[in-house]
């Protein structure tokens, strides 16, 4: 694999700076052999994630609204590979909710980090879908029309089975989460409080600095379902706790279920071997000759 040296161009002080690291650091601490990471991102400022990786890894920047079909690809096609997307919030939760929301329902094993700045940020700062409504950003010429969508509420009710959020600028907390998120076995989410100082005057640190607190400073709070019994009541207070946002923010873990099936032993259910013999391992064939011929390929490899 060839990589070419590339200049970073985010602006100083961008909060991606904190996502990178953390993702980095988060990859090298599980010690995932770098030849089986793919980190898919969108277009947007937080699409350039994967040509900035200090490690070296294989990065789809793909198309706006479109990196978890992707990643759902990659990973069904090959299920040994350890898939992270980075989506903005225009990206994931705009153009790209369709595929936001059919993730959770599959519950395939990737995991997915929302860059969450508030705004457009790579078309000039227009209003993104998680701004709220009266708020006023320094590209719009009004207020903000619309209400806010909340992703972290929608990836609940989609079915992700770990939901989560961190914030850009404690990038060693961030780094633990992503560590959870990306050893969790499911679709994982983790919403990231991104400031980005050029475009959203609003949200910025000093904003978050005076909201953000640690869901796990509360002793009793266990998010994590240990009976299938305590999924209904748990899932619950996650629910209740995610649509806390505004003068407090809370940080860390909402939910996490390991007793729903994976896409992957779902798939498993219906061809034994998948984990095995898995489409990209496949030879693209039909009676020892190479064919082109999709609709006949798919005929002689059905199960
Ligand atoms: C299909 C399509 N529609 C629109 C665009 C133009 N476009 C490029 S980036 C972008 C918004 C990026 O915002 P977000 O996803 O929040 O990422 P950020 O730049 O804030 O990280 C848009 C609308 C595009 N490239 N492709
Ligand atoms: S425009 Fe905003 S999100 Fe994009 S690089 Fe600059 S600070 Fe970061
Ligand atoms: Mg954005």
């Amino acid at each position: 694999m060839e990589r070419k040296p590339v200049f970073n161009d985010w602006c100083p002080g961008c909060g991606n700076f904190g996502i990178l690291r953390a993702e980095e650091m988060a990859l090298r601490e599980l010690g995932v052999e770098p030849k089986k990471i793919v980190v898919v991102s969108g277009i947007g400022c937080s699409g350039k994630i994967p040509h900035f990786m200090d490690i070296p890894i294989s990065g789809v920047h793909t198309l706006h609204g479109r990196s978890i079909a992707f990643a759902t690809g990659i990973k069904a096609s090959n299920p040994s590979l350890e898939v992270v997307v980075n989506v903005g919030d225009g990206d994931g939760v705009g153009i790209g909710m369709g595929h936001f929301v059919h993730l959770g329902r599959r519950n395939l094993d990737i995991t997915v980090i929302v860059h969450n700045n508030g705004v457009y940020a790579l078309t000039k700062g227009q209003a993104s879908p998680t701004l709220g409504r009266g708020v006023k950003t320094k590209s719009l010429p009004r207020p903000n029309i619309n209400d806010a969508v909340n992703p972290l509420a929608i990836a609940l009710a989609a079915g992700y089975t770990f939901v989560a959020r961190g914030y850009a600028y404690d990038i060693v907390h961030l780094k633990e989460l992503i560590k959870k998120g990306i050893r969790h076995k499911g679709s994982a989410v983790i919403e990231v409080l991104q400031p980005c100082p050029t475009y959203n005057d609003v949200n910025t640190k000093e904003w978050y600095d005076k909201r953000v607190y640690k869901l796990d400073s509360d002793p009793t709070w266990d998010p994590v379902v240990k009976r299938e019994e305590e999924a209904k009541s748990k899932f619950e207070k996650a629910m209740m706790r995610v649509m806390e946002f505004g003068d407090k923010i809370p940080l860390g873990v909402f939910y996490q279920n390991e007793f729903v099936p994976t896409f992957e032993d779902r798939l498993e259910q219906n061809i034994p071997n998948y984990r095995e013999y898995y489409p990209a391992i496949q030879p693209i064939e039909i009676g020892g000759i190479a064919t082109t011929k999709i609709s006949e390929l798919i005929k002689a490899k059905r199960v």
